[in-house]
């Protein structure tokens, strides 16, 4: 008993999801006969259930693959496993099988916000017995509650989205990433390929921002406000994958990070999303329109970015909002001749 309380003391010491994932597949590892544990990641295609492999262990390190779910050759779907797909339809807490000549796969999904994402997955070569099941469901209880808390320490309590806390360590994370001397191998992200046809691929950063927000308060008040900032909250969970990250910043203004794509595809989709806020029937308040800055994270300090983003949303505020600013392009034409330093923006 006392290896798996030091797993737990340990498990609970995790700021950070992946380590808390690692730490709880690490710890079902050790129990005596555990033949394999993966965490398995569960999304739809076209409305159609998937699975695939997300984090496991490799020959020497825990692997984690952070790659887009949807473009991962080893996703499968979710019918392939008929245990797993009943437990997840009917909401059981976990479902078992034999997958083949002596092997007992264990799944247990893990609910958050009435959705299972991520399912952990444990084989072994004999049943499970009852003590068996109680061992691991406990281990498994102590994590999912854990898992809440730490997704509701990172979220924004008005729309859901992640709070800038969570942006200041994602991003500080993403920008200066080296593999840490932690058994943690995450397989190489995709930032800048060549390999598509429309222009290298990256991660984009946006500011967002509600134009004329002070309007709407002053006007219809701030419950009206509140909710405006809930429906566009929704409109940009709509309108963006579920690899991009999705940050309320404060106040109206959201940042997003839009994953491995190209300039191209930045602008439309940047802009399809300026559209569907422009046309949505927003309660009472009617229409409200946002102005968009963005920029790519390939080369920057993280601060650095962020202000050159936020130069660019001024740009498109100072010169008649609801429009989406490149800021490589204001640099490229002279409109904007400037450099941040810091946080502060100037503008020329
Ligand atoms: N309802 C509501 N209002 C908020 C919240 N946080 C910030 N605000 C308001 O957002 C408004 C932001 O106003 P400004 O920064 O002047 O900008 P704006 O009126 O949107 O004008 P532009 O950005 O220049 O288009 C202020 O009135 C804040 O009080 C919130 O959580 N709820």
């Amino acid at each position: 008993m006392k290896p798996i309380l030091q797993n737990l003391v340990e498990m609970t010491g995790q700021r950070d999801h992946l380590r808390l994932e690692i730490s709880v597949l690490s710890t079902l590892q050790k129990l005596s006969g555990i033949t394999q544990v993966r965490a398995l990641e569960m999304f739809t295609i076209n409305d159609v259930p998937q699975v695939r492999p997300r984090t496991w262990q490799g020959a020497s390190d825990w692997i984690s693959n952070d790659e887009e779910a949807a473009k991962d050759p080893h996703r499968e779907p979710l019918a392939h496993y008929p245990a797993l797909h009943a437990c997840v339809s009917e909401r059981t807490a976990h479902a078992q099988a034999r997958i083949g000549k002596g092997r007992y796969t264990l799944w247990l999904p893990v609910w958050m916000h009435d959705k299972a994402t991520t399912c952990l997955e444990i084989s072994q070569s004999r049943p499970f017995s009852a003590h068996r099941l109680d061992v691991i469901t406990g281990i498994f209880n102590v994590y999912q509650n854990y898992q809440s808390l730490l997704d509701y320490s990172e979220r924004d309590a008005l729309t859901g989205l992640y709070n800038r806390k969570t942006f200041d360590e994602q991003f500080s994370r993403h920008a200066s990433y080296r593999p840490p001397a932690t058994q943690l191998t995450e397989l190489p992200q995709a930032d800048c390929h060549e390999d598509v046809a429309d222009g290298p691929r990256q991660q984009w950063l946006a500011v967002v921002d509600i134009d004329h927000f002070k309007q709407v308060n002053d006007r219809f008040g701030h419950l009206y406000g509140d909710e405006v900032l809930i429906l566009l909250a929704n409109i940009l969970r709509s309108s963006f994958r579920t690899h991009d990250r999705i940050f309320r910043f404060g106040g109206e203004e959201f940042v997003v990070l839009l994953r491995s794509t190209s300039l191209d595809v930045a602008h439309k989709v940047f802009n399809r999303f300026r559209l569907a806020v422009q046309e949505y029937p927003f309660p009472q308040v009617g229409q409200v329109t946002v102005s968009i800055g963005f920029v790519g994270t390939a080369l920057g300090l993280p601060v650095e970015i962020l202000g050159q983003a936020d130069q660019a949303l001024y740009y498109a505020k100072e010169h008649g909002r609801n429009q989406v600013c490149f800021y490589d392009d204001l640099i490229a034409s002279g409109d904007l001749v400037t450099q941040v330093a810091h946080d502060d923006v100037e503008l020329f």
